[in-house]
């Protein structure tokens, strides 16, 4: 958590070259998320794949050139987005990202997605610790989205039958909110419109960010929904 992120909106100088900024950043991570599946999945042999990592190599030292020291953090920016770059679920500069493009309708967050083989638990289905990474992502947006950017205090899940690999969605709802805690509920659907994985969770604001929302009336200023 970056303290005092919330106060400290990060001026949007210029937006078309933040937009071009991004997009380039974005397209590095499809092509490095493509290297991280043909990484999984080759065959090649030994002597082959040792011939593969003097490049891969020289690909890192040139990116890190210029590179932040440490995680890149939330960047709530002047023009109203949250920007979660390195975010494992969402974020569109992390190439472990499947990533998830959550839409948020005034009722429901939804998603859908594709995972391959770096996703894999039991043979052919998703590891379950990233279905309960989905799903605390997907409820997650919906504090944000409602102007109270919240915190997973619990994350409980049923895992009803194994999800395959390939083609998924996720939705999640607000069940009940009190105070500066909300209960939202979620799930996981294969492709064949089962559901796999269901999930409840409390998410609360944090301390640390209540006194930058005022009064939990739900009108959070400033702050707009998280990119998701
Ligand atoms: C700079 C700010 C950033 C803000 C955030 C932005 C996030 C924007 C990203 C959006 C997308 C994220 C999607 C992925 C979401 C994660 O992955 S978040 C990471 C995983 N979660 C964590 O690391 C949370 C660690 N825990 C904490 O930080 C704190 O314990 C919590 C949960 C935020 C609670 O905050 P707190 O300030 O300690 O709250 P506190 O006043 O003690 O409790 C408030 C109320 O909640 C209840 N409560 C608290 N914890 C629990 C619990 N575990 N069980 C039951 N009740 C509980 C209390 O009993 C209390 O109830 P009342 O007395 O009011 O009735």
């Amino acid at each position: 958590m970056t303290a005092g992120g919330f106060d400290a909106l990060v001026p949007v100088t210029d937006p078309d070259a933040l937009r071009e900024q991004e997009q380039a950043g974005a397209a590095l991570a499809d092509a490095v998320r493509e290297l991280l599946d043909a990484t999984v999945r080759t065959r090649l042999d030994p002597a082959q794949l040792h011939a593969a990592i003097p490049a891969v190599r020289e690909v890192t030292e040139s990116l890190l050139a210029d590179a932040a020291d440490g995680p890149r953090g939330l960047e709530p920016s002047s023009d109203g987005r949250m920007r979660v770059h390195g975010n494992p679920m969402v974020g569109a500069l992390n190439p472990f990202a499947p990533p998830l493009r959550i839409d948020w309708d005034g009722e429901r967050a939804a998603t859908r997605f594709t995972v391959g083989a770096a996703y894999e638990g039991p043979p052919g289905c998703l590891h379950g610790g990233i279905a309960a990474a989905v799903l605390d992502q997907v409820l997650g947006v919906i504090p944000s989205s409602i102007g109270l950017p919240a915190m997973t205090a619990t994350l409980d899940l049923r895992y009803r039958r194994p999800t395959p690999l390939g083609e998924l969605s996720a939705t999640a709802w607000l069940v009940e909110r009190d105070g500066w805690k909300l209960r939202l509920e979620g799930e996981l659907t294969d492709a064949e419109g089962e559901v796999t994985v269901s999930a409840t969770g409390l998410f609360v604001v944090p301390r640390v960010a209540r006194e930058h929302l005022g009064t939990p009336t739900g009108d959070a200023g400033e702050f707009a929904p998280p990119a998701g």
